[in-house]
């Protein structure tokens, strides 16, 4: 993507009338915030939604032939003193600006495609990928931005976070208007609230699914978490778009306050999901939950889908209502999500009545909900096998926790490696064990996760659930440093083909 601006033209007139005159009319051919991607025509902005203050990388941008720079007003002496040959331009709070400067180089990348942001604690990447997944399926150009990847149509890119850096972000929304990309569905993750990265984006939509505890080595405090999270309805009421659409999910915590923050904004457009509440705009009845899909109905139409469990139903509610909004045949729409499942987020691999759940459940609050999700939905007589580890070097406290809920709600536990890393994959089982021990004797440990997923699912029978949980999409298991490819999916499928039970 080439774009070529003057200095001028980047920053406003204004400063460079009186000020920057000097170098006004230069070209930038690219603006950087990365000091390994600098040319000597390139801006190098010293902000990142990263990094809080100074960027420690303008030297090594220095030393690679840049000679522009805008650095936040507090720091541009300091440098100017020091590269006398370069320029450095002063701006005010530069974090908050990067958004806004990007978008400008980049053309507003935004006001050209329909924007929608998806926030809240968890959903927030199911619902994208749904949201995604069915607009493919009606045959709509469409991109996703979010933590399982990001994607250009078809085109999949690794996703360094779940919602990136601002320049990175608009440079991203920029490609996807070349690739004529009609519908964005983003996650909005708090830290890029926090930090800033949304900047500059004109949003149409922005949905809440939900929120409970998380992030608080982040935020600090509960209030701080959630005030950041309402946030995202003052972002929205910043776009520029002339129709701006909130949804949000009324069965969750604190929905009163999102809503009354909502309302204060008199020019956004409000709309409801609920599963309890036929006064919402989008509720959910007739459901129906099985260990192979569930079945619902919203606005009258039946939705069949292969995904599993009330959260999902919420999650699929979510998506209608966003797709809803665009004026697309609602049966369509409940057609085009009957087959969507999500890579590694209770994905479902049913053969011959058994069904392996795979999802990346790794703390216990989440392992504790996948498990009891599926225990909703176990036919009578099917048992629930669980399968996990713990991560080496690192939270060790949690492993006899997860021992101890596994123990509690499946009928029985196969122990395993998850990305041991540097510790000794039995002494992490031998903790995971002093929680499941003092619960149940029905468990095994088996270190080799491979041969543990074939152990459970061996021992299913039809009607029984094996989730497998703790890594969902990665496709990799870290041992020692080394970083080895291996995917449960992958597994799974084999122990299917090998047993000849065809699957889906
Ligand atoms: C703690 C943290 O925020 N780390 C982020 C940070 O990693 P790092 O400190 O190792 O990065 P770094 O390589 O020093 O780069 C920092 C900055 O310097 C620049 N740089 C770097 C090297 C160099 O030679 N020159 C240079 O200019 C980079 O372009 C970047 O702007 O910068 C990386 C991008 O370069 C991020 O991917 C990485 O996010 C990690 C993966 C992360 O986990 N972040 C969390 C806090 C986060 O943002 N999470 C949220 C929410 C997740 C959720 O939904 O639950 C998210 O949106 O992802």
């Amino acid at each position: 993507m080439l774009m070529n601006l003057l200095l001028r033209d980047i920053l406003g007139r204004e400063a460079f009338e009186t000020t920057y005159r000097s170098i006004a009319m230069k070209e930038v051919t690219s603006i950087e915030n990365d000091s390994r991607r600098v040319t000597p025509d390139t801006l190098f902005i010293a902000a990142s939604g990263y990094i809080d203050d100074a960027h420690p990388y303008i030297t090594d941008a220095y030393e690679r032939g840049c000679r522009m720079f805008l650095v936040d007003e507090t720091q541009q002496d300091i440098w100017q003193n020091r590269y006398i040959d370069a320029f450095f331009i002063g701006i005010p709070n530069i974090q908050r600006q990067l958004g806004k400067i990007a978008s400008h180089f980049y053309d507003h990348p935004s006001m050209k495609l329909v924007v929608c942001g998806i926030t809240g604690t968890s959903g927030k990447s199911t619902t994208a990928f749904v949201t995604y997944q069915a607009l493919r399926k009606m045959g709509f150009h469409a991109g996703l931005i979010g933590t399982i990847e990001y994607r250009i149509n078809d085109e999949s890119f690794p996703a360094p976070n779940t919602t990136p850096d601002a320049l990175m972000l608009q440079r991203f929304l920029a490609q996807m208007v070349e690739k004529k990309v009609e519908y964005v569905i983003m996650e909005v993750s708090s830290h890029a609230l926090a930090l800033g990265r949304l900047e500059g984006i004109d949003f149409d939509i922005m949905a809440f699914t939900n929120f409970s505890q998380d992030h608080l080595d982040f935020h600090k405090t509960m209030e701080e978490y959630f005030a950041t999270k309402l946030s995202a309805i003052d972002l929205l009421n910043q776009s520029r778009k002339p129709k701006r659409i909130f949804i949000y999910n009324q069965d969750m915590n604190r929905a009163v306050e999102v809503l009354k923050h909502a309302l204060s904004f008199p020019d956004i457009q409000l709309y409801s999901i609920s599963l309890r509440d036929e006064k919402a705009d989008y509720c959910a009845t007739d459901i129906v939950l099985s260990s192979e899909g569930s079945s619902f109905r919203v606005k009258g139409i039946p939705f069949s889908i292969r995904m599993i469990g009330l959260t999902n139903v919420y999650n699929f509610t979510m998506a209608f209502a966003i797709l809803a909004q665009w004026r697309l045949h609602l049966r369509a729409i409940a057609q085009s999500m009957s087959d969507i499942t999500v890579k590694g987020r209770v994905e479902p691999v049913v053969g011959n009545g058994i069904t392996a759940v795979i999802d990346y459940a790794h703390k216990p609050d989440a392992l504790e909900k996948v498990l009891l999700t599926l225990r909703d939905t176990l036919r009578e007589g099917g048992r629930l096998i669980s399968v996990f580890g713990a991560g080496g070097d690192r939270d060790r406290t949690k492993r006899p926790i997860m021992g101890e809920i596994s123990g509690k709600l499946a009928d029985y536990t196969v122990l395993t490696s998850d990305n041991p890393r540097t510790e000794d994959p039995l002494a992490i089982l031998a903790e995971i064990e002093e929680g499941i021990k003092r619960i149940t004797k029905n468990y095994i440990i088996e270190p080799d996760r491979e041969k543990a997923i074939f152990a459970a699912l061996t021992m299913a029978k039809p009607g029984d659930i094996v989730l497998i949980a703790g890594k969902g999409h990665e496709d990799y298991q870290i041992i020692g440093k080394e970083k080895r490819h291996f995917s449960d999916r992958e597994i799974v499928e084999k122990w299917f083909t090998q047993h000849g039970i065809p699957w889906k």
